[in-house]
């Protein structure tokens, strides 16, 4: 059922072989073409563009942009006592994990009476997208929430599409798992309009219950989405912060003879019901392998709830199977494509997995699926996708920290370096600098 990609046979360069591997046809770039004129109307025309847009894209005019603190506390009453305790359990998961991200404040004394230390500031106000057309996502509420939190931002507002099945509000399970996290300021707006909106503020429309400003910019936008929301990012990106694009799901498995076919079919599935341009990809030096993930593919495919969502997606430009030679090779190959998730299924899995440059999130051994990563593991599931791996990081606590620098010295400190200042100055040909430093020596 995968697509083959044989370089048995070549030896592409690292910059070559990028060139060859599964990717999508619509990428990011070709995305901001679509997103731009819907944030520009967003920012023109505030609440009223936001309407006519979810009426274009959802199929619903919201009656309420801002989500009513009632329809919140009743979300969260009204929820599943078995979903409420794995939310719970995954709140703890992420609290723990993140925790652990946040950075020590550093104080080093360069030269005596000379100090430099190293602050980290929460930003003040925070955007977080939660997704929402084909899937319910409660998952990345936590996954935003619980980062930002950690990490000490005080204003916190999630935008998530209006669903027509429940009146234009996000759907119920997102608005329990704000409530839970203490989160009152929630949006029933989507896609490329949400990240309009939070990066630039958007007033109300005249005559309805979100009149006046409805909602103030933020500092920081964060969250998952397809690739109209990572393009959206991508544009506000500079006026805000982002954390990375979280684009359109990718899975890439690196796995040997040794690896269960059973287990690589299933984890390439599960990413691939996300959206019929979801990536699954397997990088093997086993064409027993290969053929025999093929056949676990074509059975649980069939069985599966989303199955041609499924299939679209597995059977896309984005998936595949690349046979490589050996390790050696399938290691060059997941690092040049730089997966959001990669697993790692062969000997010595933690081994391979130290080797790995690129990727969003590795998961090593047959007992830690993707999956796992998603909902519990106490790791964050928002990670970058479309090969910024290459430099971008997964979310966490430090997307929503600013280190701020604070710079000590002492008159003895000062004058010890005065010298070597001036010479630094006068060869810039900026010799008010160092009469600045001069004026306070006498
Ligand atoms: N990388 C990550 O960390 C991560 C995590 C979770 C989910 N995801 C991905 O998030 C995505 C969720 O997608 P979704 O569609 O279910 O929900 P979504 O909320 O991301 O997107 C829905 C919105 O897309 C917009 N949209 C749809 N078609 C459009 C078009 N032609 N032009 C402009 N805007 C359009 C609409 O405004 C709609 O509200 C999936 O692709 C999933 O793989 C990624
Ligand atoms: N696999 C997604 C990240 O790409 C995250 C997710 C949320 N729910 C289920 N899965
Ligand atoms: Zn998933």
């Amino acid at each position: 059922m995968l697509r083959r990609i044989d370089l048995r046979a070549s030896d592409l360069a690292p910059a070559a072989l990028v060139d060859v591997l599964p990717r999508a046809t619509l990428d990011v770039e070709a995305a901001m073409a679509q997103v731009l004129p819907i944030i520009d109307d967003v920012r023109a025309r505030g609440g009223a563009a936001l309407r006519d847009l979810a009426e274009r894209f959802d199929g619903v005019r919201p009656e309420h942009l801002r989500v009513p603190a009632r329809a919140l506390a009743e979300a969260l009453e009204g929820l599943d006592p078995q979903v409420r305790e794995a939310l719970e359990l995954s709140i703890d998961h992420n609290r723990a994990g993140h925790t652990a991200q946040l950075p020590t404040e550093r104080d080093t004394e360069i030269l005596p009476g000379g100090h430099v230390r190293q602050r980290w500031v929460p930003v003040s106000r925070v955007g977080l997208y939660v997704p929402g057309g084909l899937a319910v996502y409660p998952s990345s509420v936590v996954m935003n929430v619980v980062a930002a939190q950690v990490a000490g931002v005080r204003s916190l507002a999630v935008a998530s599409p209006p669903q027509q099945a429940f009146g234009g509000l996000p759907h119920p399970t997102i608005l329990a798992a704000c409530a839970l996290l203490g989160v009152e300021e929630v949006y029933a707006v989507g896609g490329a309009q949400a990240v309009g909106m939070l990066a630039h503020g958007a007033a109300g429309e005249e005559g309805t219950p979100d009149d006046a400003q409805l909602c103030a910019p933020v500092d920081v936008v964060t969250g998952p989405g397809n690739i109209f929301v990572a393009a959206a990012k991508r544009a506000v990106m500079g006026r805000v912060g982002i954390d990375a694009e979280a684009g359109t799901t990718e899975i890439a498995v690196l796995a040997d003879a040794g690896a269960d076919p059973r287990y690589v079919a299933a984890d390439l599935i599960s990413q691939a019901e996300h959206d019929p341009a979801a990536a699954s990809v397997l990088v093997t030096d086993s064409p027993e392998l290969a053929d025999a993930v093929d056949a676990e593919i074509e059975r649980q495919a069939a069985a599966t709830t989303h199955a041609e969502r499924v299939r679209t997606a597995l059977s896309g430009p984005q998936s595949g199977t690349v046979l490589v030679t050996d390790l050696e090779q399938g290691i060059a190959v997941c690092d040049a494509y730089g997966a959001e998730h990669l697993e790692i299924q062969t000997a010595d899995a933690a081994a391979v997995a130290e080797r790995i440059r690129n990727a969003g999130a590795i998961f090593v051994g047959p007992y830690s699926p993707v999956p796992l990563g998603d909902y519990l593991a106490g790791s964050n599931h928002v990670l970058p996708t479309g090969g910024t791996a290459r430099f971008a990081s997964g979310l966490s606590v430090m997307a929503f920290l600013k280190q701020v620098q604070v710079i000590e010295y002492d008159d003895a400190a000062l004058r010890k370096v005065a010298g070597p200042l001036r010479a630094l100055a006068v060869s810039e040909d900026l010799p008010a600098h160092a009469d600045a430093v001069d004026l306070r020596l006498g």
